[in-house]
């Protein structure tokens, strides 16, 4: 994929209104290539909105999008078709040659290769949303746009698939637009956090913490509450420092081995 300083994605006065109700008021956002923004806002803030807008899935708004042609979308289901194996899946859409050269890369890729012949319906919900990143994935998308991708997946496997995620990203970097109500996981994957209020992106912050992120790094948890705050969502100021003289400390931790 080439790359240059341009920005993928350019967006200037953005307006979106669904009969009065008006959703997006005159937004402008730029989105570097290669680079991971992650979408927070609360319910009806208009994310969705604003990445259909993006996928070229919707062109009622006045203002201008200026975005690669190659771009590709996730959603929270999987949406493969029910009488299409899992390679005929990912194929769909693609040229014979693209089809041959691609697909089982992509289900390789995505840790699938051993359910290419698969009917989706036998899928769990982790393999179906593997399936759809490996169809996102084969299309080379310069923009690529994750709707809440992991919101019905349980904990244990969105975690593997925040790491998935953060590897192919790595390892094709497209620009990423990723939709989430998830503080946790928008720390920790993306390069940039924005909070979508009152029709405009409200909050802009540069993720400044080395990747791979831990949760329990004071630099995350700082930002973690900041963006909550942002939400409105009222948390206790952090815990004052232990006040434990340090030799002290140092003797109960060595009764606690004794
Ligand atoms: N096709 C539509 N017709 C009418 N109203 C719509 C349509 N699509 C979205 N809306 C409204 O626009 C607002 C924003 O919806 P959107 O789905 O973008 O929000 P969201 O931030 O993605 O919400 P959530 O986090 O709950 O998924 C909501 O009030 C929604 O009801």
């Amino acid at each position: 994929m080439s790359r240059s300083d341009t920005p993928a994605v350019t967006v200037r006065n953005l307006s979106r209104s669904f009969g009065d109700a008006q959703i997006l008021t005159d937004l402008n956002l730029d989105i570097a290539p290669g680079e991971f923004i992650a979408l927070l806002g609360r319910s009806g803030s208009g994310k969705t909105t604003l990445l259909r807008a993006l996928g070229d899935l919707d062109n009622c708004y006045t203002g201008t999008i200026a975005a690669p042609a190659g771009r590709a979308i996730a959603f929270q289901e999987a949406r493969l078709l029910p009488w299409k194996t899992v390679r005929q899946n990912v194929g769909i859409g693609l040229t014979n040659v693209q089809r041959a050269t691609r697909v089982d890369i992509a289900l390789g890729e995505v840790g699938l290769a051993h359910r290419a012949d698969a009917w989706p319906a036998t899928l769990s919900g982790g393999e179906g949303q593997r399936a759809a990143l490996a169809r996102a994935l084969v299309r080379e998308p310069a923009l690529l746009l994750l709707d809440e991708p992991f919101a019905s997946l349980d904990a244990l496997t969105r975690i593997k698939m925040h790491r998935l995620v953060e590897s192919l990203w790595q390892a094709h970097k497209p620009a990423v637009l990723l939709v989430t109500h998830d503080v946790d996981e928008a720390v920790l994957l993306a390069d940039r956090v924005l909070v979508l209020e009152a029709g405009r992106i409200a909050i802009d912050e540069r993720v400044e913490i080395a990747r791979p992120r831990d949760t329990a790094d004071p630099a995350f948890q700082r930002l973690r509450a900041k963006l909550l705050r942002g939400l409105g969502v009222e948390i206790p100021e952090p815990r004052t420092e232990d006040r434990t003289p340090p030799q002290l400390r140092v003797v109960e931790r060595r009764e606690a081995v004794a």
